[in-house]
């Protein structure tokens, strides 16, 4: 662990300034791993996340037989087995914290001819998995949850999967991944309609590692992906610019600390990510990207974000699937704002680490700010933070975020249970500090 369980945020003596780049992205982290492991061939993955959901995906692999070199520095070498080179695991397959990789990894593994059990830690055992193991079944797989729908997940060896043409019941790239994944295997194509756009690394690096996947437009919002089973992943190099999740945290600090100038170096901008860059401006934020460029099929630019103060919004519902793990800070840059801010059709949060609509809607009450809980969201009146004790829930995303509150609190904020802020991002206090952030 990088960081002590619990940490204190106390007001910035200064304006947050510099420039810095944020780790690599976690979706095409996990994603470059389990698709290297597949490939035929050796991979060379550089800017990966070494975060510990990353490590959880990279040792499942190590387990079924896969060979890695590193990760250094972000720098992992993986020689591929081929879709059908893994081996039987001997141990319980231990996903950490992680939901995506307990997802995606069902639909690898329940393709394969071996069984396997899939673990998670307290709060990824309290998650729903029936989304992927329903679709997954109707492909012929046999994988079932414990009787409440949450993990262990135990999978037993088939021979072979059916297609299906599968309608997502709620916009989820994990559930879209994990079907796509296990079509890879299936006797046939198998399609994914999703119904709204959520984050397409899945659709795009498959093509990056030579495997045609297509995607088709039905309207505005919704998108039928198609594949085509038993091809091949062929190696290739794969460089992970920085997470725009990661970045976000800094996005708003510098939204809210008045004279902040700061440029976030090398984030990912892939359009179906970038709903909180949307909102934030909609609140009247600064925000510039600088340099856009394209690497490894994925748009890049520097990002910068000059202080200008917000003002409180309707948070447009269709920008809740393309923002969705930015919610917890963005609520921060709410309770900061001028006015009242509303946030609805985010009942999904409610089904990540923790419950983020109310572990946000406590913590944020006991540090001052007025907040009312609604089902699917909630609603924040703008105005003073004082500071005060809150709970992280074991979930990264809400102990950073009061890290970030911490930047304009009168007093200060403690949280408790910040160890998991290395599940995503292992160097954030360093890099916190660095641009001027008081945490310790
Ligand atoms: O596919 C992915 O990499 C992810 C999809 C999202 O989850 P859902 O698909 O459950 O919305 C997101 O919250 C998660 O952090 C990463
Ligand atoms: C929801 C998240 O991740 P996961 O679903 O992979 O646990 C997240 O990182 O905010």
């Amino acid at each position: 662990m990088s960081v002590n369980s619990t940490l204190s945020s106390k007001k910035a003596a200064n304006a947050l300034n510099g420039a810095l780049r944020v780790p690599g992205d976690k979706s095409m982290s996990h994603r470059a791993v389990m698709f290297s492991s597949l490939a035929e061939g050796t991979s060379h993955i550089t800017g990966l996340l070494e975060g510990e959901d990353v490590m959880a995906t990279l040792a499942a692999f190590r387990a079924m037989g896969v060979q890695a070199e590193g990760p250094n520095n972000g720098d992992l070498v993986i020689h591929g087995v081929g879709m059908r080179g893994l081996n039987a695991p001997k141990v319980d397959l231990d996903m950490g914290n992680s939901g995506t990789a307990m997802r995606l990894m069902t639909g690898i593994l329940a393709a394969q001819s071996f069984a396997s059990k899939l673990v998670g830690d307290a709060s990824l055992s309290k998650r729903p998995m029936r989304r992927v193991t329903v679709p997954l079944t109707s492909m012929g797989a046999r994988c079932a949850t414990d009787d409440n729908g949450c993990p262990p997940i135990h999978i037993r060896g088939v021979e072979r999967l059916q297609p299906i043409s599968y309608k997502l019941p709620m916009a989820s790239a994990q559930i879209k991944s994990a079907v796509l994944l296990a079509g890879l295997y299936a006797d046939g194509e198998t399609s994914v309609t999703e119904p709204a756009p959520t984050r397409d690394h899945t659709e795009r690096m498959l093509k990056a590692y030579g495997y045609e996947c297509d995607s088709e437009k039905v309207n505005d919002q919704v998108t039928t992906i198609r594949l085509s089973g038993g091809g091949k992943l062929t190696a290739t190099d794969i460089d992970i610019p920085a997470d725009i999740s990661s970045a976000a945290f800094f996005m708003v600090a510098a939204s809210i600390v008045p004279g902040s100038l700061i440029v976030l170096e090398h984030v990912c901008i892939n359009p179906t990510r970038t709903g909180v860059i949307d909102i934030l401006k909609a609140m009247g934020a600064d925000i510039k990207l600088l340099n856009p460029r394209a690497i490894g099929g994925e748009p890049v630019a520097d990002i910068q974000v000059k202080y200008v103060g917000l003002k409180g919004c309707e948070i447009d519902p269709n920008l809740v699937p393309l923002a969705i793990d930015e919610f917890p800070v963005l609520c921060v840059a709410a309770a900061c704002a001028d006015g009242q801010t509303v946030i609805s059709g985010a009942e999904e949060l409610r089904h990540k680490e923790s419950d983020r609509i109310s572990s946000m809607v406590e913590g944020l009450r006991n540090i001052g700010v007025e907040v009312e809980e609604r089902r699917d969201g909630m609603l924040v009146q703008g105005g003073a933070i004082r500071g005060g004790t809150v709970e992280s829930y074991h979930d990264h995303r809400i102990a950073m975020s009061f890290a970030i509150a911490g930047g304009v609190c009168t007093d200060k904020i403690v949280i408790n249970g910040a160890e998991t802020v290395a599940t995503s991002f292992p160097n954030f206090v360093k890099l916190a500090t660095a641009v001027g952030l008081r945490i310790e």
